[in-house]
């Protein structure tokens, strides 16, 4: 076979965590035959760990630039980033990028881009950072009908939540490391509030059950107002909280949706998911369970993620959503009833308990938690009401013996936590 000589350059957009780490990699690959070819940033004034010869500040210098093989947006601003990925699709070219907000977003609009005018978008480290989750779900599960996806999606909560666990420790000074570490969003809102694993879990969804949902019209609730007695209470109960986002086929053709901090009990494959680290558990219906784990954030690990769309994409990969082609779903909440924490200022937790016509099964004398039986579709109508009140929000599995919480109730006390 004749070996041919491969030369390819890379147009990158955003040189912060991300956009550095794809350059490293890139550097270390350079014997393949890869090279960026031009960097685009904003700022002129921050420094750099490149000369600054080596930088342009017009996004068109990237975009108009035909000795580009490929385009690699990798920027923090998603208005921008949707302007940049419209642009590059419009002329046809190939792209990839790691934005969840954007593609999440916008994804039929994009995926007609690209079958308007012939251009390519990867996305693989949108979702669950450097675990190969998107290619796994089109290329393998294609065909195969899902009973179920769910999963830890998004590092920076996750590693929130461990330290909350491990050291019980504060709060704001776990959000500070995760953003010193790169693993938070440049709005890291995102991260706490849910709002980066529903963005995630609507790319998921797409590739995994051809839905295509828009992020505002699923349940999720985030880990921004967990307490240290919802911690103590999950460990009592030898569970750990953890963000979880489940896609899940219902037995009348629809699929449920949610984001939702979750008790995990010690059986279950995510409970060890610690750190920035993701998890996923797929399972199909003739396959069973599948269990994938990796760093869902950080420069290097996001970055290899990238190199390996750039790779796959040069050498002809595309989407073809297979599911999306042949299935027509539709999303809900879900129905059946289950068991959550309801936990905050009192009198907000009687009045949100009041207006939910909740079920409850245990609460704490000062009534600050509740344990309450309903079905993730009545919390959905009410979730506005939630967020504004400030309460936290924990499904607790069927699994989970319950026995003990009115005596662990009965002796909560109020330990403040991220003050
Ligand atoms: N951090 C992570 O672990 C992961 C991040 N992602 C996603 O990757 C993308 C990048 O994230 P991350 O690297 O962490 O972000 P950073 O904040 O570290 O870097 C953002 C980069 O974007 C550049 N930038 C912002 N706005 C513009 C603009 N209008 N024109 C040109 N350049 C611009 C910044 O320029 P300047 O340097 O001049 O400020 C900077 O170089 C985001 O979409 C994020 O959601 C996905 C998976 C994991
Ligand atoms: N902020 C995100 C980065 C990766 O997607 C996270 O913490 O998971």
């Amino acid at each position: 076979m004749k070996i041919q000589k491969f030369k390819k350059r890379i147009g990158l957009i955003g040189f912060g965590c991300v956009g550095q780490g794809l350059y490293d990699v890139v550097e270390a690959s350079r014997h393949l035959g890869w090279e960026i070819g031009s960097i685009c940033v904003k700022d002129k004034e921050k420094p750099r760990t490149l000369p600054a010869s080596a930088f342009t500040y017009s996004v068109q210098d990237v975009l108009q630039d035909p000795s580009l093989d490929i385009i690699a947006e990798l920027i923090s601003d998603p208005a921008e980033a949707l302007v940049i990925l419209r642009q590059a699709l419009q002329k046809g070219k190939t792209v990839v990028s790691a934005n969840k907000k954007v593609i999440a977003e916008n994804l039929p609009e994009l995926i007609s881009l690209q079958q308007k005018h012939g251009g390519v978008l990867l996305y693989e480290a949108s979702v669950c950072g450097s675990i190969p989750v998107l290619r796994t779900l089109e290329a393998y599960y294609g065909s195969e009908p899902l009973v179920e996806v769910r999963g830890i999606l998004n590092g920076s909560s996750n590693y929130i939540l461990s330290k909350l666990h491990a050291e019980r420790g504060n709060f704001q000074s776990a959000l500070a490391q995760a953003q010193e570490l790169g693993f938070a969003e440049a709005d890291p809102s995102l991260d706490v509030e849910g709002t980066d694993a529903l963005n995630k879990l609507c790319i998921l969804a797409a590739h995994a059950y051809g839905l295509l949902v828009h992020p505002d019209e699923v349940l999720h609730f985030g880990i921004q107002h967990v307490t240290a007695e919802a911690v103590e209470l999950a460990a009592s109960l030898n569970c750990r909280i953890k963000l979880v986002g489940s896609l899940k086929a219902t037995s009348n053709g629809q699929v449920a949706l949610q984001v939702l901090p979750t008790f995990i009990p010690e059986s279950d494959a995510l409970y060890d998911v610690e750190a920035e680290f993701n998890g996923l558990e797929i399972e199909g219906q003739f396959a069973g369970k599948q269990f994938l784990k990796g760093r869902g954030a950080g420069s290097h690990p996001t970055g290899s993620a990238v190199w390996a769309d750039v790779a796959a994409a040069v050498r002809g990969y595309r989407y073809t959503y297979p599911k999306l082609c042949t299935s027509q779903v539709s999303a809900t909440s879900g129905e059946e009833e289950l068991t959550f924490l309801l936990h905050g200022e009192p009198e907000y937790v009687a009045e949100v308990s009041k207006q939910l016509k909740a079920d409850i099964r245990s609460q704490a004398p000062d009534q600050s938690q509740v344990i309450v039986s309903l079905s993730p579709q009545q919390l959905k109508q009410h979730q506005d009401l939630l967020k504004q009140k400030g309460l936290f929000v924990a499904a607790i599995p069927a699994g989970v013996v319950l026995d003990i919480v009115p005596e662990l109730l009965g002796r909560a006390e109020a330990i403040a936590i991220g003050e």
